[in-house]
């Protein structure tokens, strides 16, 4: 090959990879009461599939067990945590991080730190109503960003002191960004289901020392 110069194939056109469309002036802003609110831009990344396959094979995923009364039962997914040092899996994560830490600069005054992932293999997995409460956002405004991939999942949100739920659908290369009081104010899960799902991965951004 020495001396031989580059050239772009069709191969290398067609084998551009995953991407992102910009932010600005699409995302949707839905507010919600207590000074909560959600962003929603479906099909945020292009060629999700590539990714999710990354996801799937490469991320090296735990089960979890958890104690519930005196019981110890399995959590319903697995999981994977990424400090920020550790370097994602995909670098169209690392890039999404960062367009995300750039058009959130000004509300969220930090930077979008650390990657939590988790599997949803089918739809007997799923998350139980919660706040992402441990850390800062126990008793501060903050951000949790949700990129998914893989089968469509609804994110369901509701008012901590009762009220209606909210849904979102959550499908292959949306984006999802809960802020303001949403943490502490509202909770949010992923319900079970018996209809027929493939797997899901959920990746979220958080700020450093929200969980
Ligand atoms: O599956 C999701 O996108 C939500 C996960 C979640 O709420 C969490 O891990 O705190
Ligand atoms: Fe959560």
């Amino acid at each position: 090959m020495t001396g031989a110069t580059y050239q772009p194939s069709m191969l290398d056109l067609t084998a551009a990879g995953p991407s992102l469309s910009p932010l600005a002036g699409r995302l949707r802003r839905h507010p919600l009461s207590h000074g909560a609110w959600v962003d929603h831009l479906p099909g945020w990344v292009t060629g999700s599939d590539e990714v999710f396959d990354v996801l799937l094979r490469d991320v090296p995923w735990r089960a979890e067990r958890r104690t519930m009364y005196d019981a110890e039962v399995d959590v319903p997914r697995l999981l994977c945590w990424y400090a920020g040092h550790r370097p994602l899996p995909h670098p169209l994560l690392s890039e999404a991080r960062a367009a995300l830490t750039r058009h959130y600069a000004p509300e969220l005054g930090e930077p979008f730190v650390t990657a939590g992932m988790c599997l949803y293999r089918s739809g007997r997995d799923s998350v139980a109503w919660h706040g992402d409460t441990q850390g800062r956002s126990a008793h501060t405004d903050t951000m949790v960003a949700i990129v998914s991939f893989g089968s469509p999942r609804p994110l369901l949100l509701r008012p901590r002191g009762g009220g209606d739920s909210l849904r979102f659908p959550l499908g292959h290369g949306d984006l999802v960004v809960m802020g303001g009081s949403c943490q502490r104010t509202w909770e949010h899960a992923v319900p079970k289901t018996s209809r027929p799902v493939g797997p899901r991965v959920s990746v979220q951004f958080r700020p450093a020392g929200v969980a």
